[in-house]
């Protein structure tokens, strides 16, 4: 199979950098030495191994993008930058007919949706590529459509914890609300309690110490009114690798859906990249 050329945006981020040294690594990819990145940040390239990164800033990226074609031709984008950039570089992936996998969480996700269908190219987005998680939120969507309202009356607790740095609420925990609102449950997002205190972390959650710095756990609790019955479901990640897997599984997706359509669709899920290995 051809090399399919990946361009992992958000260096030097954590997940971004992630990313990049699993392309580098991966033969089925070839990573291009470019990454769009902050506003804010100072240093211009980031070191890759042995492959040299320049990073983009957002006034430098169309100028960049077009000599970024004229070298390698088309390429797949992978954007794990910031809550408040997702918009911003979904219209511009949009607008330069970029085919992206967006795993940055936040922003106007109703926009953000509402965009890439209208737009001429497909894109994934999921706020978790981790395929188990996916599979999970695939059995709880099945309970939502099989059985509305089995939990009603039911009390809920939605607590994350996640490294100090995090910019946003999780948004896996955010879309959680949406199966269990369907459940019966009356929450909202904003009752998700959020960890990231780093002394609560270690020594209330125990969270293995090198992960402080970067882990996603998250506990649901469900309570019966008499408060006789209790349920609970967790997925604790430490580290950041298993999202490499699904994010890859993604542009293998965006690549057969480019050269051979599903669809008009546009918009794509990770439940689709799932469903399409079946
Ligand atoms: N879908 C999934 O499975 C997963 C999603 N995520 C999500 O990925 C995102 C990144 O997480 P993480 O790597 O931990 O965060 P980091 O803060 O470590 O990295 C984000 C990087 O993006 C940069 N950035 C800021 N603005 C822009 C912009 N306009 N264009 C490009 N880059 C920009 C930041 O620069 P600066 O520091 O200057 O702001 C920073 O270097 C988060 O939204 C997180 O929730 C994380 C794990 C899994
Ligand atoms: O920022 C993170 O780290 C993570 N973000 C995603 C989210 O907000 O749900 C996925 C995972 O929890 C890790």
């Amino acid at each position: 199979m051809e090399n399919i050329f990946v361009m992992i945006n958000g260096l030097p981020g954590n997940v971004a950098a992630t990313m990049a040294r699993a392309a580098l690594a991966d033969p089925r990819f070839q990573l291009i030495p470019a990454s769009l990145t902050g506003p804010d940040i100072c240093e211009t390239s980031f070191q890759v191994d042995k492959i040299s990164v320049t990073l983009i800033k957002p006034d430098e990226r169309e100028t960049a993008v077009s000599k970024i074609r004229q070298a390698f031709g088309d390429f797949i984008a992978i954007d794990y930058t910031h809550p408040s950039a997702v918009n911003a570089n979904a219209r511009f992936y949009i607008q330069q007919h970029i085919p992206f996998v967006m795993g940055t969480t936040g922003g106007d996700r109703t926009a953000l949706e509402a965009d890439v269908s209208k737009g001429e190219i497909p894109a994934v987005i999921a706020p978790n590529m981790a395929k188990q998680i996916v599979g999970f939120q695939a059995m709880m969507a099945f309970a939502a459509d099989q059985f509305p309202g089995l939990f009603t009356g039911y009390s809920l607790e939605i607590k994350e914890s996640h490294q100090q740095g995090k910019a946003d609420t999780s948004g896996t925990a955010k879309a959680m609300v949406g199966y269990f609102n369907r459940l019966g449950l009356d929450f909202k997002p904003e009752q998700i309690q959020q960890i990231r205190d780093p002394k609560v972390q270690k020594t209330q959650w125990h969270i293995p110490e090198r992960y402080l710095s970067g882990h996603g756990w998250h506990t649901y609790t469900l309570t019966a009114p008499d408060g006789s019955v209790l349920f609970e479901f967790k997925h604790n990640i430490n580290g950041r690798q298993i999202y490499v897997e699904g994010t890859f599984d993604a542009v293998l997706f965006l690549k057969k859906q480019i050269s051979d359509p599903l669809g008009p669709k546009r918009l794509y899920t990770m439940m689709d990249v799932l469903n399409q290995q079946e």
